[in-house]
């Protein structure tokens, strides 16, 4: 069995693919070894068969002993330890959540239900290096992928509701804390029927206004209430660099990103009171007029986790939230319809949990991968 170390395990998105892999039996076909950063000689989890101390996540040699290592542990502890490791002549498969290594040449990035292909071809071309997309990017794609691969898309905007986990868990606690606050703020009045609105109103505001540093700590600004049109760096041309991945991995995870076949996907990004699911309103410019039963069937048939929901109020308020997706690989994609700007203009609405399809799920699949080589 093939000696698989697993860095970053007890992280929040170690922690899902933990789960996802004692869910589809994946330790079955592994000899695990369990790294830590903080605790060294500690207790491994449950799933450690011979191996059951932790080991040193920077030791080079230990890691070296491993044929692929999957981490979670995120960007920092990849920039200082895998080029150590490649430069200590290490071959092995790395498979990495962190964005890191995303658009290096010699990497992959891997959603293999829409980019089998590519990750095949990278194999047998020798590239070692496998890397979860951007969850914004991986549930787009697991929901969009059909209408990408029958080359319809001219080109995307993609505008973004972005939940809290996305920051970490640590931004998950800071927003549930500014509910909290905010609520017992205005208890006395909204327990009174004859109270008025506007007070509340008044109330939830001097409130949101005056949440503490401790209670902005990771977003800034309260996002309890309110949103923040704004992820990730400033690229300094307008752009936010979540912004940027949309269009630059989108093409990467397609195989599309060396030239002239490059689609235009840009948007604007914006992060929202949801705990881990990401959402997204699209409008896409078909390169032709394509009658809407077939965009429905080209959408719903792409892979066993898009489900289609028609476009109607009460499907779309029932199975097209982030409440409806949370905990679940279905890819829901709905509120599909022709735009009045012309008839190869279609709107799309689509969720998915950014914790599984876009984070965990990619890295265990790419696993399974490696190992049925
Ligand atoms: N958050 C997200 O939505 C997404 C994150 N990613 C990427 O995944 C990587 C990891 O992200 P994420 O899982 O959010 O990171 P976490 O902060 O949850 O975990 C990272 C590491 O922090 C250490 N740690 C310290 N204190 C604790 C604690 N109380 N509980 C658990 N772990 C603790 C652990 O290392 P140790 O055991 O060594 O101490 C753990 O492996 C990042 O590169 C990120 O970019 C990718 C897609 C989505
Ligand atoms: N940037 C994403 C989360 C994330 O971790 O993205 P990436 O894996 O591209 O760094 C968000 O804030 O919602």
């Amino acid at each position: 069995m093939k000696l698989v170390g697993l860095v970053g395990w007890r992280g929040m998105v170690g922690s899902v693919l933990m789960q996802r892999m004692q869910d589809e039996g994946d330790f079955a076909h592994i000899e695990p070894v369990f790294f830590t950063t903080s605790n060294p000689g500690g207790i491994a989890p449950k799933m450690a068969k011979n191996e059951t101390k932790l080991k040193s996540a920077t030791d080079i040699a230990e890691l070296s002993k491993c044929e692929i290592i999957i981490s979670c542990q995120g960007g920092d502890y990849t920039t200082e330890v895998f080029p150590k490791l490649r430069a200590a002549g290490w071959n092995g498969y790395w498979i990495d959540a962190a964005s890191t290594l995303r658009m290096s040449d010699d990497a992959v990035i891997v959603l293999d239900p829409v980019n089998l292909n590519v990750i095949k071809d990278a194999m047998v071309n020798g590239v070692k290096n496998f890397i979860g997309g951007n969850c914004t990017v991986s549930c787009m794609l697991m929901g969009l992928g059909g209408l990408f691969k029958n080359d319809l898309v001219d080109w995307m905007t993609s505008m973004t509701y972005q939940a809290a986990s996305g920051g970490g868990a640590q931004h998950m606690r800071e927003l549930l804390t500014q509910f909290g606050t905010i609520n017992s703020a205005v208890k006395n009045l909204l327990d009174d029927p004859a109270s008025a609105i506007l007070e509340i109103d008044r109330g939830v505001l001097a409130t949101q206004h005056g949440l503490s540093a401790e209670e902005t700590k990771q977003f800034g600004v309260p996002l309890a209430g309110n949103l923040i049109p704004w992820i990730d760096k400033d690229l300094g041309n307008g752009q936010s660099k979540e912004e940027w991945k949309g269009g630059a991995e989108t093409n990467k995870i397609l195989g599309r990103h060396n030239g002239s076949n490059v689609i235009p996907v840009d948007g604007l990004c914006v992060r929202i009171g949801a705990m881990r699911c990401h959402s997204q309103a699209l409008t896409i410019k078909l390169k032709k007029d394509v009658p809407l039963d077939e965009i429905n069937d080209i959408i719903a048939n792409d892979n066993q986790w898009v489900k289609f929901v028609p476009n109607t109020r009460e499907a779309s308020v029932r199975d097209l939230t982030p409440a409806a997706v949370t905990g679940s690989l279905t890819i829901p994609v709905g509120r599909v319809r022709k735009m009045s700007m012309g008839p190869e203009y279609i709107s799309a609405f689509t969720v998915g949990d950014q914790l599984l399809w876009g984070a965990a799920e990619p890295l265990r699949r790419m696993l399974r991968i490696v190992l049925d080589k």
